[in-house]
């Protein structure tokens, strides 16, 4: 079966319904920034110390490898769909499924670029949202956790 594709903004839910559905379904769960840090260390210390372009290039890389799989949920990183490649690649590899929260419910902590707060979450949501839309082949409110990973099962069982 294709691969579950999870996108959508930083701490908006990705990981948590991914794991939500892997715990439904028993399909292996692969979490881009989770593989990132298991190899590289904390996000954070990558930002800091190494620049957003090194991060980039390290998550390229991991999207390639995840997108290989078969019957997996893949947890994007949020800026995984910034880079055409990642997006082809994860295109190929499955459906995506764009999960959306209110602003102002996202979560922020430990995450470099909402470390600005609401502004700097506008100012991303600005740049990122069409590349969510154009990305996305449904979109799905994130209401709940569980809901939400309801949802996603039933509409890629539909598929
Ligand atoms: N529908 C929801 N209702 C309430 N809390 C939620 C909901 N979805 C996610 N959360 C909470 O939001 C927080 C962030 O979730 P999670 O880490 O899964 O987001 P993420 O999209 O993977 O973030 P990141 O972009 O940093 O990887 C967690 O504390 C999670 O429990
Ligand atoms: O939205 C983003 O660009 C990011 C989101 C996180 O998932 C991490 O991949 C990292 O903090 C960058
Ligand atoms: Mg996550």
């Amino acid at each position: 079966m294709k691969n579950i594709v999870i996108i959508g903004m930083p701490g908006v839910g990705k990981t948590s319904v991914a794991d939500a559905i892997g715990a439904i379904t028993g399909q292996t769960v692969i979490d881009i920034d989770r593989e990132i840090e298991k190899q590289h260390g904390p996000i954070p210390d990558i930002f800091r110390e190494k620049g957003e372009p090194h991060f980039r290039a390290i998550e390229k890389q991991t999207v390639a490898q995840a997108a290989k799989t078969e019957n997996t949920v893949i947890a994007t990183g949020g800026g995984s769909v910034l880079d055409e490649d990642n997006i082809r690649a994860l295109r190929a590899s499955g459906t995506l499924y764009w999960i959306r929260r209110p602003l102002e419910e996202l979560a922020q902590n430990g995450r470099p670029l909402s470390a600005g707060g609401m502004n700097a979450l506008k100012t991303l949501w600005d740049e990122r949202k069409e590349l969510y839309a154009e990305a996305a082949d449904s979109e799905i409110k994130n209401e709940t956790i569980k809901g939400t990973a309801e949802e996603i099962i039933k509409k890629h069982g539909q598929r």
